[in-house]
């Protein structure tokens, strides 16, 4: 090929085999694509196990993987360098809004496993609307109710969305919605469903147009979906698959009676940690995760929260020192432009599972749990930097700031916690560090 000609597109050759679908998943964005179909890609009895993918709220993902019959490139980024692997495990890519082809494939006897990466934001209460097929869960329901239907039995329903306990939340949500319609089928779903839970890691940020040239450059083909991931890894699930699963352990997930602890682990280091930076460091005028992370006030205030989230991680499996070390590398890779702004993202619903518990944790231990309050700290000083926020409590939040002084702190706390916002001396605690991120003690 001269440097004139255009690269071919990337896709499934006729000869290429194809593996039959047995998982189907919620939410086909770049998390799924580095994270559930690398780790299919990569189980010993991948020729077995394809994956049906649908979109969450517009078709666009679908169809640009479709023209690719599924496939797409996994650019694997480390601080020195980047890696190229196809990953064929999706076989089909649908538009969400496609439920008869969902309620299909769910109901065929041969599917086993519903995996879902839908957000977190998509669990609470009022994002599950009652009655319609516009939300995935909703969505959800109605294909499960397919496979009762069919005669199909049992199957399991994986969350791999960064909640705690995200197997119960996900049961909780899916059997109310299923309650609120058909009480003979949230019956059906109890015997039959298991709901698994996971904490799941790998940093992947959105994918850019300049991801898009490097593939092209460096592979030879055009892909226009490819996913930029860093190397690190980590699948912990817990739960049984009544209708089996591929072999994961293969590539490396783990399955555990107790995931609490991995889990805890996970969303107060880490998440905890990127939380910290994103509102921190936007308020601080950095962009991404690793600018923050080299900026010693960002840094001090993840390793004071680190402190506190520390004793309540008590078990030595966990390894917290490693683990600390090991999220400082990750952080500090600058080849992964991981955007604040993206984590800034859903603020009231990550902040309840990511700063709460630890405050709670050490105030009822007797200490000031200032590290997790500064995160929410950060967090309010970064909404009186912007309008230009995205949450579901949006229009509520649009209120609470228009208050003054404490009023205004205690009204944004509500939105994480009652008991947050009606404990007046946590809402001094916090309200006192809201002017402590100023840009200017930027060195
Ligand atoms: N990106 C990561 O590094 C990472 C790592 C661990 C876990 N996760 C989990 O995966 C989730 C998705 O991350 P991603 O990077 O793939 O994001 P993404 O934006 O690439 O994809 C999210 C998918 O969910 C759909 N979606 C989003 N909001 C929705 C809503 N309100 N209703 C219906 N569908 C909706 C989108 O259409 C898309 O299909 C995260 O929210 C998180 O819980 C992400
Ligand atoms: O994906 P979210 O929106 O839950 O949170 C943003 C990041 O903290 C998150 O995506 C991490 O990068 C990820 O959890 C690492 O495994």
């Amino acid at each position: 090929m001269n440097s004139h000609q255009t690269p071919p597109r990337l896709g499934r050759s006729e000869s290429q085999p194809t593996p039959p679908i047995r998982i189907v998943h919620l939410g086909l964005g770049a998390f799924h694509r580095s994270h559930q179909a690398w780790y299919t890609q990569h189980a010993g009895d991948s020729a077995d196990w394809g994956i049906a993918a649908f979109t969450g709220r517009r078709p666009d993902a679908a169809e640009v993987l479709a023209e690719q019959g599924g496939l797409f490139t996994l650019v694997e980024r480390s601080g020195s360098g980047d890696s190229f692997e196809v990953v064929g495990s999706i076989v089909e890519a649908v538009d969400g809004a496609d439920v008869g082809r969902l309620s299909e494939l769910v109901a065929a006897p041969s599917t086993a496993v519903i995996t879902l990466t839908i957000t977190e934001a998509a669990y609470a209460a009022g994002a599950a609307s009652h009655g319609t097929t516009s939300t995935p869960l909703a969505r959800l329901v109605t294909a499960l109710a397919a496979r009762r239907d069919a005669g199909s039995g049992a199957i399991a329903v994986v969350s791999c969305d960064n909640l705690a306990e995200n197997g119960d939340v996900t049961r909780a949500a899916v059997g109310a919605l299923a309650e609120a319609t058909d009480p003979a089928l949230a019956v059906w779903i109890d015997q039959n469903v298991s709901f698994v839970s996971t904490s799941v890691d790998r940093i992947t940020p959105r994918t850019t147009e300049a991801d898009l040239a490097v593939v092209a450059q460096a592979c030879g083909y055009r892909d226009a979906a490819p996913v930029v991931a860093e190397p690190f890894h980590n699948w912990i699930l817990s739960g049984d698959f009544p209708a089996g699963r591929p072999r994961w352990e293969d590539a490396g997930a783990v399955f555990v009676d107790d995931i609490e602890p991995y889990e805890n682990r996970k969303l107060w280091l880490l998440n905890g940690a990127h939380s910290i930076l994103a509102y921190a460091g936007l308020v601080r005028g950095h962009s991404t995760v690793a600018e923050a992370l080299s900026d010693d006030l960002c840094r001090d205030a993840v390793e004071a929260f680190w402190d506190e989230a520390a004793r309540h991680l008590s078990d030595d499996a966990l390894d917290i020192p490693a683990y600390r070390q090991a999220l400082l590398e990750r952080f500090g890779n600058s080849r992964i432009a991981h955007h604040l702004t993206q984590i800034a993202m859903d603020g009231t619903t990550k902040l309840r599972m990511r700063a709460w518990p630890v405050l709670a944790a050490e105030r009822a231990a007797g200490r000031s749990g200032d590290g997790a309050a500064r995160m929410i700290a950060a967090w309010i000083a970064y909404l009186s930097c912007t309008t230009d926020f995205h949450d579901p409590l949006a229009a509520t939040m649009q209120d609470a700031k228009n208050l003054d002084g404490e009023h205004r702190t205690a009204a944004l706390l509500a939105l994480i916690s009652a008991e947050l916002a009606d404990d007046a001396a946590v809402v001094s605690q916090i309200h006192r560090q809201l002017d402590s991120f100023a840009a200017t003690t930027h060195a």
